[in-house]
């Protein structure tokens, strides 16, 4: 059952330079407990897709294509009924939990707030009982719903936000680089809580992170994002064994080595496109150590070779036009 469905979605800000298009004709599904990597360097455009589906674009922004959660078509629903969806149907966590906890309110008035919204039909008591259950399922005792959020440390106040995210069981989790500012231990931990989270809840997930280590534990699919683009949808296995389009083998090349005697970390020259003025042709030509005539001259399309989706033209039929 598809949980998610994206087709052609693009996004352009709006500035004072003109429009930053910052994703283009992105297009996939989420299946029910399924989680979905995201992938791609700072800026490619990963975090707009989050808040594209949660519809917290800021006011001007152009959004086209359509995105449906849980069967709900969302671009055509008013701020109010989006309300009803974010928590109900589809939230969003991101790295840093203290910009969204308001840090005058304890944390169970969070989650009475946040639960007496969607389910007017319950008391405060009960909201509250709804919210303890939440908290022990992240591993937190339920006294602590009366402690304010700067009583937390940065992974439990993470935890926090997990809880309030799933509390209301929704469809879809969107984790933006959850685990990003917290140490290594904690991510750890964190990323256990929310692979059984979304196990023991079917709740399906799209881990937005540029850690290639991070999906390789979490995802089952990847998707590799480049200059707005998405240029690569694989399972995990057909991603970190035949990695097809130039930019996710460089990004795989990218990660540490712990094996003491290859330390050597590969980087890819050069930076991304400035997205106010892409170039024609793929935007990942220029860094490109196999780009050809026609990758510098015309945008490739998607193509399908074994079940991996690739926007690279080294895998289409007719290759005219190559150096
Ligand atoms: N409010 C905004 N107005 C104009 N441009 C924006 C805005 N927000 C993001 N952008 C631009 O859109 C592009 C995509 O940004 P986005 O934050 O989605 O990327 P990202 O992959 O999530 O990066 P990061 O990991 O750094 O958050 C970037 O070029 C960014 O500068």
């Amino acid at each position: 059952m598809k949980v998610l469905e994206l087709k052609n979605v693009s996004v352009r800000y709006r500035t004072e330079k003109g429009f930053v298009r910052a994703v283009e004709n992105v297009s996939f599904d989420l299946e029910k407990g399924e989680t979905l990597g995201l992938v791609g360097e700072s800026g490619c455009g990963k975090s707009t897709l989050g808040f594209a589906i949660m519809k917290l674009l800021p006011e001007g922004t152009i959004v086209e294509g359509s995105i449906k959660v849980d069967g709900i078509d969302v671009s055509s629903l008013s701020n109010e009924e989006m309300r009803k969806i974010r928590g109900s149907k589809v939230s969003m966590i991101f790295q840093d939990p203290m910009t969204s906890l308001n840090p005058i309110l304890r944390i169970g008035d969070h989650f009475v707030e946040m639960i007496l919204t969607h389910r007017p039909d319950l008391s405060e008591e009960e909201a509250r009982e709804l919210a303890a259950s939440a908290l022990e399922d992240v591993g937190i005792n339920r006294n602590r719903l009366r402690d304010y959020p700067f009583q937390f440390s940065g992974g439990m106040r993470q935890r926090v936000m997990i809880a309030l995210s799933i509390v209301l069981n929704p469809a879809v989790l969107i984790a933006d680089e959850p685990t990003t500012s917290l140490d290594v231990i904690v991510q750890a931990q964190i990323m256990e809580l929310l692979e059984k989270l979304s196990r023991e809840h079917s709740t399906s997930m799209i881990l937005i992170t540029h850690d290639m280590g991070l999906v390789a534990e979490a995802a089952d699919r990847i998707g590799v994002m480049y200059a707005g683009h998405l240029v690569e949808l694989a399972t995990k296995e057909r991603i970190f064994t035949e990695p097809l389009h130039p930019y996710t083998v460089a990004l795989l090349e990218s990660i540490p080595n712990t094996d003491i005697n290859d330390r050597e970390l590969k980087y890819i020259p050069g930076s991304p496109p400035d997205l106010s003025n892409p170039p024609k042709g793929c935007r990942f030509a220029p860094r490109c150590e196999k780009a050809m005539k026609i990758c510098r001259e015309k945008e490739p399309p998607e193509f399908e070779v074994d079940g991996t989706r690739v926007k690279c033209w080294l895998y289409g039929g007719d290759r005219n036009g190559s150096d």
